[in-house]
């Protein structure tokens, strides 16, 4: 991860916060389109109405979204349209919600994925956040509940975390509005290429199973010129995935 210097009043986030106007379902003209992904449960919508100033409903058990919402912020003249979606636990999902979710990841093109997460129960959020890492350039982690992880004490090494994943990592308590003016500004930060990153990958493929890849990657691009993660779609359907099979047959992307 590459991060350009700049003037100390530059990455002061509450200097910038001046720079946010909620625009609400006001998505037209976006300069940038940002997907909330994660777990059930972790906090997006409540990021989601931070940032847009709607009122998605938020609600403490898994699934309340179950389709995915759009809103609009606008920051240092820039405009972003934001996807609440519903949460999952894997991309490799079978549920409804959750293909809205994952067909979004995979297929929406988001220029930027906030990947939020319940910092009381990292380890258990990792799956998905190494699923997402293996698909996008672009990506933070949004560490949120920090206040009931510190509420249980737990102390979370957030510039390691960050180091290891590969992209930058933003403590928040969304429900109480800390982090977010810092989280929007590493959006932004994110989306116009202040901050690069270099995601964490799974290297250790086997030859015979990398050259398979490599021709059905081909093939793919062939037939769909339009789709990303042409190499990750190839992985799913040597491992035999029928939600991205049939999700390639119908052509129903987003
Ligand atoms: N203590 C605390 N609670 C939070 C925080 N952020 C969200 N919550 C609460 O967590 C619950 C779930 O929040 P949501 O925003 O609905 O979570 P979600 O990720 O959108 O949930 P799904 O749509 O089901 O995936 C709500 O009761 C929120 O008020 C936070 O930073 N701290
Ligand atoms: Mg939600």
């Amino acid at each position: 991860m590459e991060v350009k210097p700049k003037s100390a009043c530059e990455t002061c986030a509450q200097f910038n916060a001046d720079g946010l106007k909620k625009l609400g379902v006001n998505t037209s003209d976006f300069d940038y389109v940002v997907a909330l992904a994660g777990n059930p449960n972790t906090g997006k919508s409540t990021v989601f109405n931070a940032m847009t100033g709607l009122r998605q409903h938020t609600g403490n058990w898994p699934g309340k979204t179950v389709t995915r919402a759009e809103g609009a912020f606008e920051y240092n003249k820039e405009k972003f349209k934001l996807v609440d979606l519903p949460g999952t636990y894997s991309l490799l999902s079978t549920s409804e919600d959750e293909e809205v979710a994952r067909n979004f990841i995979l297929f929406g093109k988001p220029s930027v994925t906030v990947i939020v997460v319940d910092a009381s129960r990292l380890e258990r959020n990792l799956n998905l956040v190494l699923q997402i890492l293996e698909i996008t350039n672009n990506a933070v982690l949004c560490l949120n509940l920090m206040d009931e992880a510190e509420r249980n004490n737990l102390e979370i090494d957030t510039r390691t975390l960050a180091k290891d994943l590969g992209i930058p990592v933003v403590p928040t308590s969304a429900r109480y509005n800390r982090g977010i003016p810092e989280l929007i500004q590493t959006i932004s930060e994110l989306a116009n290429g202040k901050i690069v990153c270099k995601p964490h990958r799974i290297k250790n493929i086997p030859k015979n199973i990398e050259q398979a890849l490599e021709k059905l990657s081909v093939e793919i691009k062939e037939v769909y010129p339009d789709i990303p993660n042409s190499r990750w779609i190839a992985l799913r359907l040597l491992e035999g995935d029928r939600n991205i099979f049939e999700t390639l047959k119908t052509g129903e992307f987003v």
